[in-house]
């Protein structure tokens, strides 16, 4: 446990705050908001001490890493996630985000094309439905006090990537919008948790605590949401003799192909996947997009709430593009709205949802200024990352702008981080744009948004999110 006490001539500066025996444990207890300052302050320690420092949880090291050419080095070098990762195990073990490198690599491959434009295109009916939808339910609170928009965008996104994941059918929907959605809710912060008492990281503490029945419990809970929807499509379509599986006429407005079926469909022609392999991708799917979206529009909304000229300008665009001011918008729509789309760009770079992400150091990996020794962890800062003096002199300020000029932006890929670095980025990252880009499109169209961002508190509870200081009001513009 002394090693770390040892200087070596290769070794990035550390975070200060250590002690004896438990290094930094201590500064992850307390609550999310306290988790979240401890989260920020070592990315901007690392920003400002040239790129990199090391700090540790009981003997265990781990690095982050502000420096975007030694992020992209460490992010495609070492392919598996951090033992932290593998507390979800038990809830999404083969998905994409905590499957081991290998598996990853096959999977990925194959889930790609789900993923492409082209596929995406033939959601834009649906998620139009369900943007309306969430346009009618806020209607309740036009003219009314500020209040929490959280739960509106939560069963927004949750809709959106459920219909366009499994198709359900009304009954089975409501079961995800109401019990599948708590139970998730309640894993991640049992996740966040088990991440904030160090004494629980090792399985063999974590396998006799209140949290480890809790787990077993909204597993159980969930599993048996998933698997009997996987199960039931699977026999439906068996009872279609695939004439439905392999109908590719996804084209015709209003048709889709949901990615269950996809994999069904690979399962079946490739034996791609096991049934579990299918439920955990399913889960990922999930986990993995409701609350990073809802929790990026959720700072979007407060972002244009405050500068009320950007969101005059969003309005104007939108009267642009739809002289009728109620019809659905297309594709085609969607890609002339480039002001809207810097908006959401740029608010993601100042208020990243997924503000780190985290490699597994599987062998030495030298970097310009160190060696990461292998067996440790590693944080990209991706907070850090987006705000690095690369952006420019006013990488502080909200300038949706910079996004319009190209010349002006940074020429490193792996500073654009808001969506991850290296080969192992975000798959759902051009879903979720259509997603936030309709909704906020829907919303704008009809209401005048007030909210402040600069009275928001975060915290960080598997994303960040604003705490305090969030509401918003809405009145209409009709
Ligand atoms: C604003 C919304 C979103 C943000 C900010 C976001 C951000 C990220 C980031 C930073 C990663 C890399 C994580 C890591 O390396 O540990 C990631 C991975 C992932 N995201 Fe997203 N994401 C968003 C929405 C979505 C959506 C809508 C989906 C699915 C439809 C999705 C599915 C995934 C999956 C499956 C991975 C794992 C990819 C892999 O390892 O191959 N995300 N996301």
């Amino acid at each position: 446990a002394w090693l770390w006490m040892k200087p070596n001539p290769r070794s990035p500066p550390i975070l200060p705050g250590a002690l004896p025996f438990i290094g930094h444990s201590h500064k992850i207890v307390g609550d999310r908001k306290h988790l979240w300052d401890f989260i920020r302050g070592f990315q901007l320690f690392a920003l400002n001490n040239g790129g990199i420092c090391e700090f540790w949880f009981g003997p265990h090291s781990f690095y982050a890493i502000a420096d975007p050419e030694d992020g992209l080095t460490v992010s495609n070098t070492c392919l598996s996630k951090p033992y932290v990762y593998d507390f979800a195990k038990e809830y999404i073990n083969n998905g994409l985000i905590t499957a081991e490198a290998s598996i990853w690599k096959t999977h990925r491959k194959l889930l790609n094309p789900a993923f492409n434009q082209q596929v995406l295109n033939t959601y834009v009916n649906e998620i139009n439905v369900q943007a309306r939808t969430l346009v009618s339910r806020l209607a309740a609170k036009v003219g009314k006090e500020p209040f929490d928009v959280r739960n509106y965008l939560v069963t927004y996104t949750l809709s959106t990537v459920t219909r366009t994941s499994l198709r359900l059918t009304t009954e089975d929907q409501v079961v995800i919008d109401t019990d599948y959605a708590e139970a998730i809710d309640d894993l991640l912060a049992l996740y966040c948790d088990r991440i904030q008492k160090v004494w629980l990281h090792l399985s063999c503490t974590f396998k006799w605590s209140a949290l480890k029945r809790r787990e077993n419990q909204l597993m159980d809970k969930l599993k048996n949401i998933i698997r009997p929807i996987i199960l039931k499509r699977k026999s439906e379509l068996k009872a279609d003799n695939g004439s439905n599986i392999y109908d590719d006429s996804t084209a015709t407005p209003g048709k889709f192909k949901p990615v269950l079926d996809k994999m069904l469909q690979l399962a079946e022609e490739q034996d791609a996947f096991t049934d579990d392999d299918i439920r955990e991708h399913l889960d990922t799917l999930v986990a993995a997009s409701y609350d990073t979206t809802t929790s990026a529009m959720m700072f979007i909304m407060l972002v244009i709430g405050k500068y009320q000229n950007v969101q005059e300008r969003i309005f104007n665009e939108l009267k642009e593009v739809h002289e009728h001011e109620d019809a659905d918008f297309t594709k085609e729509d969607l890609q002339k709205l480039v002001y809207l789309e810097a908006v959401i760009k740029e608010s993601m770079r100042l208020y990243p949802a997924v503000p780190f992400i985290g490699r597994k150091i599987d062998k030495d990996v030298d970097l310009k200024s160190c060696t990461l020794r292998a067996g440790s962890s590693c944080a990209i800062a991706v907070y850090a990352l987006l705000r690095h003096p690369l952006w420019g002199a006013d990488a502080e300020q909200f300038r949706p702008e910079r996004w319009l000029d190209p010349a002006s932006l940074p020429g490193h890929q792996s500073l654009y981080a808001a969506f991850g670095v290296g080969k192992r980025n975000c798959i759902g990252k051009l879903f979720s744009m259509m997603v936030m880009k309709l909704a906020l499109a829907h919303i704008f169209r009809r209401y005048r948004v007030t909210g402040d961002i600069s009275n928001v508190v975060c915290e960080f509870d598997i994303v960040l999110k604003p705490l305090k200081g969030h509401h918003i009001s809405l009145t209409s513009r009709t």
